[in-house]
């Protein structure tokens, strides 16, 4: 178990946080001592999340779709003007639809590249502007997914993680004269809210084609993001960490 004080007095804001493996992200930092901001599009999955996690310590949540800058630029003036500093991004906030390659329409290829990469790279950038390169001291996670060996029936969303992953190598080189660190978190199939996208016929029998049979928990990913973001990680920069049970090394990912 990690120091309950391992985050003391860290300001922390996790995209997507009103749901999954954001929640657990936000729920782990808050027991660990940080206060936690969470954004996301909907207010209302905001709200009912909010009213969980403020048992845990203190959390707020800001409206804000990351593909969108203007919403960008006024979460990071509301962040200034309400904590003053920003320690720790998590880029969770991300998804994308499954469909074999030769269907996906320019809309739908745009959709997701514009959510995963596009919106990553806009907060990432925001961010560090207003508080990590002034502050000279700045943290970011980034919730890829299992891109190992390519992403076999989600092509689009493959291009965009690996588009992040690329971002988190090359940021960690420019960005470290600041003393900012990045890294990636590449998690498997984990049991969460974002597989109810999913038809239950695509994961049916996937724990078989994960060597340690089973799908991963959110606290288990929760927990690798509080490692990376905590002093522990101290000299840990650049680097993409997977989290999947082995799967990336054997069996198919789905049925396409
Ligand atoms: C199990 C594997 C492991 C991974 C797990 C996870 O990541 S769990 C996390 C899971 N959590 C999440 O994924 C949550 C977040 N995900 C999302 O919000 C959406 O998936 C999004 C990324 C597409 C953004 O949506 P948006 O509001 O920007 O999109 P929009 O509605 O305006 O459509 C734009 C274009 O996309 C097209 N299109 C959309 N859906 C489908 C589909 N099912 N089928 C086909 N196409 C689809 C749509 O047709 C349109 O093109 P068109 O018709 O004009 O040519
Ligand atoms: N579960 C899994 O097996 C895996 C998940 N992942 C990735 O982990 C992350 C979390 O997934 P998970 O918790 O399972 O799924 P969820 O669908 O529960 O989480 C996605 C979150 O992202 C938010 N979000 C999506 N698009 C935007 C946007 N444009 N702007 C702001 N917020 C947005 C959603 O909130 P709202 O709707 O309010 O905007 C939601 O809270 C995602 O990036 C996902 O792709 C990667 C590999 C495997």
């Amino acid at each position: 178990m990690f120091s309950k004080e391992l985050l003391k007095d860290q300001t922390i804001l996790v995209t997507g946080g009103g749901s999954g493996i954001g929640k657990a992200i936000a729920k782990a930092c808050l027991q660990h001592g940080a206060q936690v901001i969470i954004a996301s599009r909907k207010e209302e999955k905001l709200q009912t999340a909010l009213e969980e996690l403020q048992t845990y310590g203190q959390c707020r949540y800001i409206v804000c779709d990351i593909r969108e800058p203007e919403m960008i630029s006024k979460l990071a003036t509301d962040i200034k003007e309400q904590e003053g500093k920003l320690d720790i991004l998590v880029n969770n906030a991300g998804g994308q639809f499954p469909s074999r390659a030769e269907d996906i329409s320019n809309n739908g290829w745009n959709a997701v590249i514009n959510n995963n990469l596009n919106g990553t790279w806009l907060m990432t950038q925001t961010l560090a502007k207003t508080f990590f390169i002034p502050q000279k001291q700045g943290n970011v996670v980034n919730i890829i997914a299992n891109i190992f060996r390519g992403f076999p029936g989600m092509v689009h969303t493959g291009a965009a993680r690996a588009g992040v992953e690329n971002m988190t190598k090359t940021l960690a080189v420019e960005w470290s004269p600041y003393n900012i660190r990045l890294n990636a978190v590449a998690p498997g199939i984990i049991k969460s809210t974002g597989l109810e996208q999913y038809p239950p016929e695509m994961l049916k029998g996937l724990s078989d084609n994960i060597p340690m049979k089973r799908l991963g928990t959110t606290e288990e990913v929760a927990n690798l993001c509080l490692f990376l973001g905590s002093p522990l990680a101290a000299y840990i920069t650049g680097e993409t960490i997977y989290i999947d049970g082995g799967q990336r090394l054997w069996g198919d990912v789905f049925k396409i």
